[in-house]
């Protein structure tokens, strides 16, 4: 465990509730790179309000997997279920996927020559259609809710990483997605700031978010996650609840791994 996660939130597990109702169901998908078969026969069901950690070696997947469930890449066989709407070929319901499901990732990718507020704005004004005002009301909103407001009318090239981070998810937050998905959103910080950004994730987990995160952070996973999955080769080799997982590994590739990560 970091010494950030270990100091980040002690009791933030017990607080979470994990409802009956299905965000996001995988059956039987498989993805390839040209003739590369980059995700094999995946099989997973996300329940509304669960914190999922995704973990593996380099060039498992992972990132490959959560960009299929918001659909920047495109999944060839099986099926992708989303709040009960289907992922298909045509795009027919991208707009209702962009709209359920936030994403976070390692670079920020914030606009530049926008101001912080104007990145929060963009997309509700003119995407969703908002009107001005409330869109700054809600960006304000989750700027205080990411403990920034104060950096409201300046541009990403004056903050730091751990800010910069904070903005990216108070972006995603402004489109009111139910699902978020993180993809490695501490690896490209100082170790200083990690700690901050996982704070934010632990309050966003705190109110129920469901969440799906990337990360090597496993002292993240120990406190926050309800379940940590282990990708090997395109595949979900073993999943289970936290304790277990890193207490008793199951197969082999998994304890290659942990010991890897973890050092013992
Ligand atoms: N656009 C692409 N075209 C071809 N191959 C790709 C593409 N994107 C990823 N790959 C390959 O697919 C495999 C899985 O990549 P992916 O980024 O999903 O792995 P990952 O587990 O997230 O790795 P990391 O932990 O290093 O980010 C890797 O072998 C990678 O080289």
């Amino acid at each position: 465990m970091t010494d950030a996660t270990a100091a980040a939130a002690p009791t933030a597990r017990s607080t979470m509730t994990v409802s009956d109702e299905v965000a996001i169901q995988i059956s039987k998908m498989n993805k390839w790179y040209g003739e590369f078969h980059v995700l094999r026969d995946i099989n997973l069901t996300v329940n509304r309000g669960e914190r999922i950690v995704i973990c593996g070696p380099s060039g498992s997947g992972k990132s490959t997997l959560i960009r299929c469930i918001n659909r920047l890449e495109e999944h060839q066989a099986g099926k992708i279920v989303v709040d009960g709407t289907e992922l298909t070929s045509d795009l027919k319901n991208i707009d209702t996927i962009r709209k359920e499901v936030g994403m976070c990732f390692q670079h920020f990718n914030l606009f530049p020559h926008l101001t912080i507020l104007e990145n929060c704005t963009l997309a509700p004004i003119w995407v969703r259609k908002t009107p001005r005002r409330e869109a700054e009301e809600t960006a304000m909103h989750f700027l205080e809710k990411v403990k920034i407001p104060d950096q409201a009318h300046k541009y990403p090239g004056q903050l730091s990483g751990g800010q910069q981070q904070r903005v990216a998810i108070a972006r995603s937050l402004c489109m009111k997605p139910r699902i978020m998905l993180f993809d490695e959103p501490t690896s490209a910080l100082d170790p200083e700031m990690i700690k901050e950004v996982l704070d934010t994730m632990i309050s966003l987990a705190e109110e129920g978010m469901t969440m799906l995160c990337v990360t090597h952070e496993m002292g993240f996973a120990r406190q926050v996650a309800n379940r940590v999955i282990f990708m090997d080769q395109g595949q979900i080799v073993e999943q289970n609840e936290p304790e277990e997982f890193f207490l008793n590994p199951r197969s082999d590739r998994t304890k290659l791994f942990l010991s890897q990560i973890l050092g013992h």
